[in-house]
């Protein structure tokens, strides 16, 4: 046995960064290397439906979902604690370990700091794991207005090892150099690297920091979210055509506002397709519905997360009916 506590403790990657900024989207890459197959995932979801975990491809073993109201760094560390303690004997066979490092997403909306704090300080966990790095992800396209908008995205800046910027495909020259001059003010000096769709090879993002300490980064301490945030979820029994569903949501996202909405996510039954389609609406893009591989479970009902800011439920509930009535009329498949 080692003598060297490092080396026996069980590193762990913190993957941060602001709501729709590519986190699963790049979880599903990574998991697909071999390198990552004996990871376990830890997902923090945010709001009422859990959705994140059915966008994700990973072997079902080895995936655990946090559920919460708030998220990892607001109230749910214990529910962290717990699931770090328990995970050595929960994923174990024959008194072996099944999984060699931990992956955490945490919510868009997390700061990391608290999470940091737990990982290297709790006597419960301090002694089996160490911080293998905190890997963000920053939307080129919608530039630096987040940072400055929303704290907890400078947050998850400002505690990176490794920048990571996403959808370049979707980013102007200007786009690219206005982040580039945010993000020297908040951490000038780690790694960027521009990502699309989540590709990249996983050794550039592992072993970033072995042996790091918990430190504050500069001039940024926790604090609580800017605005409380809520998350509304809607569930439709009847299968959805795809056009009239997304005119629906992109007239939704442009009435509500990108102050109001901040992020839209599905899992979605259309009209003549057996499998899923995944739902993606970031401030005021709507993506392309995207197919995913089967339905988790028996449930084929379509799902709904509307994650907004000092917006009423009630909004969202009467712009449903137009999505229903179109639903009884349409009977297309999209193409
Ligand atoms: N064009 C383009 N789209 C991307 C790229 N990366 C991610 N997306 C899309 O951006 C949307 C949001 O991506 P997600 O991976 O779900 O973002 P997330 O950070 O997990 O979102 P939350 O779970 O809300 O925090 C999805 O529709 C993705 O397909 C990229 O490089 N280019």
């Amino acid at each position: 046995m080692s003598s060297d506590p490092q080396a026996t403790r069980i590193p762990v990657t913190l993957l941060t960064g602001f709501l729709g900024s590519g986190k699963t989207t790049l979880l599903n890459r990574l998991l697909q290397d071999p390198m990552l197959a004996d990871a376990l995932v830890i997902i923090n979801e945010f709001g009422e439906t859990a959705l994140d975990h059915l966008l994700v491809a990973h072997s079902t073993e080895r995936l655990m979902v946090e559920m919460s109201n708030g998220c990892l760094c607001c109230g749910t560390r214990g529910d962290l604690v717990k699931t770090l303690r328990d995970a050595t004997w929960r994923f174990s066979r024959n008194g072996q370990r099944q999984f060699q490092r931990v992956l955490i997403e945490t919510t868009g909306l997390s700061d990391p700091a608290p999470i940091l704090h737990t990982l290297a300080t709790h006597p419960q966990v301090a002694p089996k794991y160490r911080l293998d790095g905190v890997v963000t992800t920053l939307d080129l396209a919608t530039g630096p207005e987040i940072l400055d908008r929303h704290t907890e995205a400078a947050q998850q800046v400002a505690w990176a090892d490794c920048l990571l910027l996403t959808k370049p495909d979707l980013a102007s020259e200007d786009q690219r150099q206005a982040m580039s001059r945010r993000l020297d003010q908040l951490n000038p000096t780690v790694p960027r690297r521009e990502v699309r769709h989540g590709e990249i090879d996983p050794r550039l993002l592992l072993d970033l920091v072995p042996g790091r300490r918990f430190i504050t980064a500069p001039g940024i301490g926790h604090r609580s979210h800017d605005t409380p945030s809520e998350a509304y979820s809607f569930s439709m029994p009847t299968p959805l055509p795809g056009a009239a569903l997304e005119s629906w949501a992109r007239e939704l996202m442009t009435a509500l506002g990108p102050q109001g909405l901040l992020r839209l996510k599905g899992i979605v039954h259309l009209c003549g397709h057996d499998q899923p389609f995944a739902l993606h609406g970031v401030r005021q893009t709507l993506y392309p519905l995207r197919p995913l591989p089967a339905w988790p479970t028996e449930d084929r009902h379509s799902r709904l997360v509307f994650i907004t800011q000092n917006l009423d439920r009630a909004l969202i509930e009467a712009a449903l009916p137009s999505l229903r009535s179109a639903t009884a009329h349409a009977e297309e498949p999209i193409s």
